[in-house]
């Protein structure tokens, strides 16, 4: 059971995303909500009126049995010293943010239990991906319990892991839209209106993706059935997975370069 009210300090894009997921999924009624951020957006006023309580003072935090930590990375240690003292001891401290590890926020928020997650910002249609990941087994299903209603849900066996699924997933959805808007470019220069490039680049891709989930066909299988022998996407294939120099190698460069970067930001 999900332990409430729900505190979420930080309602930017991917904290708008978790309340828009929450609305959606319906597991978290607005009035279960406790938002703070500093310049609200429009989901954190939408919440507000609809009955979640935005930007009260220090006295409401320590209701709050969940928080969800979501600003930058760069900015937890100004947000901790704000929060300090005004928690609920027995909440459990839900951290989505790159590369702040466990111990570090163990050390500020101590003796809140502490779950890290990666989610995606596709959690606000309610089918997201999260990765999961505590020593602490309340903290931990407390952490399943608020994402896996709007997200399919990964559970890691270490923390380090945390900055691959970053790399992998939660950095994922913008690979795909680079994909997107390659295709739509690519669709200009072939002739087509904007128009046109536009619609048949995402309805594509969409449908694509579609196939993938609905048929549960590897990707390779897919791909042999769109390409024919001698035909144009074989054609195309030669150029996009051209030894050594492919897609392959270029999103492998990509997540690689991802995960580095997580590694650092603690
Ligand atoms: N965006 C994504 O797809 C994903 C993001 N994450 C992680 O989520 C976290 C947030 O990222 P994102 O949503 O993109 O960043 P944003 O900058 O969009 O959101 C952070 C929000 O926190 C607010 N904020 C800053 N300091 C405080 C404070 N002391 N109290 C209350 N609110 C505060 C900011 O306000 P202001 O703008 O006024 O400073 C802003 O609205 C990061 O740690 C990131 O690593 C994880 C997975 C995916
Ligand atoms: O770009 C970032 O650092 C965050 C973490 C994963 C997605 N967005």
């Amino acid at each position: 059971m999900l332990a409430k009210p729900i505190l979420l300090v930080g309602a930017g894009a991917l904290g708008s995303a978790i309340l828009k997921g929450m609305r959606v999924a319906g597991h978290v009624a607005p009035q279960d909500v406790i938002i703070l951020d500093l310049t609200p957006g429009e989901e954190a006023q939408k919440y507000a009126g609809l009955g979640a309580r935005l930007n009260p003072g220090p006295e409401v935090w320590s209701e709050a049995w969940t928080v969800i930590l979501a600003v930058k990375p760069q900015s937890w240690r100004g947000a901790a010293q704000i929060l300090s003292g005004n928690l609920n001891t027995g909440a459990t401290l839900v951290s989505v943010m790159a590369g702040v590890r466990t111990d570090d926020l163990s050390a500020v928020f101590a003796p809140l239990s502490v779950a890290r997650v990666m989610p995606t910002t596709g959690v606000a249609t309610g089918k997201g991906v999260a990765s999961l990941f505590s020593g602490d087994g309340k903290a931990l299903q407390a952490a399943s319990d608020l994402f896996a209603p709007m997200a399919s849900t990964v559970v890691l066996d270490h923390e380090g892991l945390i900055d691959a699924a970053t790399a992998v997933s939660g950095s994922g959805p913008a690979y795909v839209y680079a994909f997107a808007s390659a295709l739509e470019s690519a669709g200009l220069a072939t002739g087509l209106t904007p128009a046109d490039a536009k619609t048949l680049a995402r309805a594509t891709l969409i449908s694509a993706v579609n196939l993938l989930d609905a048929t549960g066909e590897e990707p390779e299988d897919l791909i042999r059935k769109v390409a024919s022998p001698g035909g144009t996407t074989e054609a195309a294939l030669k150029v996009l997975r051209k030894e050594g120099k492919g897609l392959d190698e270029l999103i492998k460069a990509a997540v690689l370069a991802a995960q580095k970067r997580s590694q650092e930001l603690g």
